[in-house]
C-alpha cells in the first residue's frame, strides 16, 4: 500500500494574495458550492513563496476548512471551557483582595442600602414566620367527595359519624370500613378518633375525619331524615380558630402576592412625590440683567418688578397692588427662563423654579397637591419668586379632554393665585412658547395679569448678546469685529442659537489644539448652527471639481458656460437657456 500523502502545505505563487472567496448567501446549496471552490482552490495552491495563514493554521490540517459566518474562513473551533486560565485569574484577584477589605466593603454596601435591607429582612421574617405557621398547623385534609357518595354511604348504611361545618358548606363523614385496613374495625367516631390518634403518632397530625363533601342546598331535610332513620350519628361545628387563621392567611397571601408590584409602583410614586428630597428648596441665583442681552423692552418690565419687591418703588402709596403673575411669551431659546433667573438674582429673594410637567401625575390629585406644596414653601419664604416654565403643560384650555388630574392641577393654581393676600410678596414668572393654549382664566388680570413678549433679537441685540457669551473666550481678533460679524451672518437666530455659535467655535479650536478662537473656528460653527454637521453644500461648483478630479478629460469638452461642444449639458443634457 502506498504510504499517505502528507498534507499540502499552503502556499501561493501569484503576487497577489490569494482571494478567499465568501458566501454570505444563506442558502445551503450556495455556500456548499463556495465551499467546494474554497476546497478545491487550496488544494490546488503550489507555489514557490509559502503564505502562511496562522490564523486559518491550514498548513498541518488534512481535514477541509470550515466555513464560518458570512462564509469566512474560521479555525475549527474546539469546545473548552478554559478552566486553568480562568481558576488562576481568580485565584490572582483573591490574592488581592484581603478579607479585611471584604468586610469593609460589604459594611459600606449595608449602610448605603440600610432601607432596602430593613424592607426585605422585615417582608422575609414576615413570609417566613407565615410558612411557619402554616406548616405547623397543616393538618392531613380528608378525602373530597361527591355529594352523591355520602348519600350512597348513607343508604348502604355504612356511614359511622357526620359532621357539619357552621359557616360553611362542608359536611365531614366517616365510613364504617375505615379502621379495617388495620386489622381493626372502627365502628364509630370515638374508635376513628382513636386511630386519629395512631396516625398522629405516625405523622404529628390528627386526622379526624376522613371524608368530606359540599351540602347541597335544599337537600339537609332528606339528609336528616336519611341519618335519622340508619341511626347514625351527627352533629355541627365551628371551624377552629386556627383552621379559620389558616384559611385567612392563605387568602391574604394569595392576594397580596399578585398585588405587590403594583403597591410597589404605588409606593415609589407618592414617595417621589412626598419624599424628603423632593421637598422644595429655594435656589440663590447668580443671574443678573447683565447676562440677559437684546430683550430689552421685556427687561424693563421685570426691573420694574424687581424695584417693588426690594422697596425701592413705593407702590403701596398710590393704592397700587404688586403684580402676582408675569408671563413671558416668545419662541424658544429667547431668554424666557435666563429674564426669570435674573429677576430672582437682582431682587436678591428666593427663587423656586419648576417645570409644569412635574405636575403632570399618574394619580389624580397629586399635581394638585404638589402646586399646594410649592406655593406653601413660597409663601413662608415671602419675598419670594415662583417660576413656572413650559405654563401650557398644565396650563391649557380646562376641559378639552377627559384628564381630570391636569384640570385639577390647573384649578389649583388658580385658586393658589387668587389666594395670595395683598401683602405677600409671591410673585409668579411663567413661561410659554404657546399662549394661545392657555386657559383664558389664567390669563385674566389679578393672575398673570402682565404680558411680556420677548421675542427674537435685532442685529444690535445680536451683537450685544454675543458680547455676554464671548466674555469668557479668548478671541484672536477683537471680540467687536465677531460680533459685529456674528452678528451680521445670522439674522433670525435667537439667544440660544448664538450661545452655541460661541460654545461651537471654542470646542473647534479646542480640537485644532489652538490657543485662542481665530476667525475661521467662528465661520464653521456658524456653517454647523446654520446646515448641521457634515452638510456640504453640493453647489455646482462642488459637484464640478469632483467630476473633474473623477475624469479629468471632462473640461476639455466643456465650454465655460457649461455646455459641450455639441450643444448638450456636461452631463449630456440639452439646456433650455
Ligand atoms: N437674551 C439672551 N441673552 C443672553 N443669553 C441668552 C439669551 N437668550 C438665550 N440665551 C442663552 O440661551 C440659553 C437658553 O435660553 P432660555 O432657556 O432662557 O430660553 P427659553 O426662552 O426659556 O427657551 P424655552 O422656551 O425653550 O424654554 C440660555 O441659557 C442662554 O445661555
Amino acid at each position: 500500500m502506498a504510504p499517505p500523502a502528507s498534507p499540502p502545505l499552503l502556499t501561493h505563487a501569484c503576487s497577489s494574495p490569494p482571494s478567499i472567496l465568501c458566501s454570505t448567501s444563506s442558502s445551503s446549496s450556495k455556500s456548499r458550492n463556495s465551499y467546494k471552490v474554497l476546497s478545491s482552490s487550496f488544494t490546488s495552491l503550489s507555489c514557490s513563496t509559502p503564505i502562511l495563514f496562522p490564523y486559518l493554521q491550514l498548513s498541518h490540517c488534512s481535514k477541509p476548512p470550515v466555513l464560518g459566518i458570512h462564509g469566512k474562513l474560521n479555525p475549527r473551533r474546539r469546545f473548552s471551557l478554559r478552566l486553568r486560565p480562568r481558576l488562576r485569574l481568580l485565584s490572582s484577584r483573591l490574592k488581592r483582595t484581603s478579607l479585611r477589605d471584604l468586610v469593609e466593603d460589604l459594611g459600606v454596601a449595608l449602610r448605603r442600602n440600610s432601607r432596602i435591607i430593613t424592607l426585605s429582612a422585615s417582608m422575609s421574617a414576615v413570609l417566613g414566620f407565615c410558612f411557619l405557621f402554616l406548616k405547623l398547623t397543616a393538618v392531613p385534609a380528608s378525602k373530597v367527595v361527591p355529594y352523591s357518595e355520602l348519600v350512597t354511604e348513607l343508604q348502604s348504611g355504612h356511614v359511622t359519624a357526620v359532621m357539619f361545618e357552621e359557616g360553611s358548606r362542608r359536611i365531614f363523614y366517616n365510613t364504617r370500613g375505615d379502621g379495617r385496613e388495620n386489622g381493626e374495625t372502627v365502628v364509630d367516631g370515638e374508635a376513628l378518633a382513636m386511630e386519629g390518634r395512631k396516625e398522629k403518632e405516625k405523622s404529628g397530625f390528627v386526622l379526624k375525619w376522613k371524608y368530606s363533601t359540599r351540602k347541597i342546598d335544599h337537600d339537609e331535610n332528606y339528609l336528616l331524615s336519611l341519618m335519622r332513620e340508619k341511626g347514625v350519628a351527627y352533629s355541627s361545628a365551628p371551624q377552629s380558630v386556627i383552621m379559620t387563621l389558616r384559611s385567612l392567611l392563605i387568602t391574604v397571601i394569595s392576594l397580596w402576592i399578585p398585588l405587590t408590584p403594583l403597591m410597589w409602583l404605588l409606593y415609589r410614586q407618592l414617595s417621589a412625590a412626598n419624599g424628603p428630597a423632593k421637598k422644595r428648596r429655594p435656589s440663590n441665583q447668580k443671574v443678573r440683567f447683565d447676562d440677559v442681552e437684546g430683550v430689552d423692552a421685556a427687561k424693563e418690565e421685570l426691573m420694574e418688578i424687581v424695584s417693588c419687591l426690594q422697596g425701592s418703588i413705593n407702590y403701596k402709596k398710590l393704592g397700587a397692588k404688586l403684580p402676582r403673575g408675569v408671563l413671558l411669551v416668545g419662541p424658544p431659546g429667547t431668554g424666557k427662563t435666563l429674564l426669570a433667573r435674573s429677576v430672582a438674582g437682582e431682587a436678591g429673594v428666593p427663587f423656586f423654579s419648576v417645570s409644569a410637567s412635574e405636575f403632570v401625575e399618574l394619580f389624580v390629585g397629586r399635581g394638585a397637591a404638589r402646586i399646594r406644596d410649592l406655593f406653601s414653601v413660597a409663601k413662608k419664604c415671602s419675598p419670594s419668586i415662583v417660576f413656572i416654565d413650559e405654563l401650557d403643560a398644565v396650563g391649557g384650555k380646562r376641559g378639552r379632554s377627559f384628564n381630570d388630574e391636569r384640570d385639577q392641577t390647573l384649578n389649583q393654581l388658580l385658586t393658589e393665585m387668587d389666594g395670595f393676600e395683598s401683602d405677600t410678596k409671591v410673585i409668579v414668572i411663567a413661561a410659554t412658547n404657546r399662549p394661545e393654549a392657555l386657559d383664558p382664566a389664567l390669563c385674566r388680570p389679578g393672575r398673570f395679569s402682565r404680558k411680556v413678549l420677548v421675542g427674537e433679537p435685532d442685529l444690535d441685540g445680536r451683537k450685544r448678546i454675543l458680547a455676554v457669551h464671548l466674555r469668557g473666550v479668548p478671541l484672536e481678533e477683537n471680540p467687536e469685529i465677531i460680533c459685529n460679524l456674528v452678528a451680521s451672518l445670522t439674522p433670525g437666530f435667537v439667544g440660544a442659537d448664538l450661545a452655541n455659535i460661541v460654545n461651537e467655535a471654542a470646542l473647534l479650536a479646542a480640537r485644532r489644539g489652538g490657543e485662542t478662537v481665530i476667525r475661521e473656528d467662528v465661520m464653521e460653527a456658524i456653517e454647523r448652527a446654520k446646515f448641521g454637521i457634515n452638510d456640504r453644500q453640493f453647489t455646482r461648483n462642488v459637484v464640478r471639481k469632483g467630476l473633474d478630479k473623477l475624469f479629468p478629460w471632462i473640461p476639455s469638452l466643456i465650454k465655460r458656460d457649461g455646455t459641450t461642444e455639441d450643444g448638450l449639458g456636461f452631463l449630456g443634457y440639452q439646456t433650455l437657456s
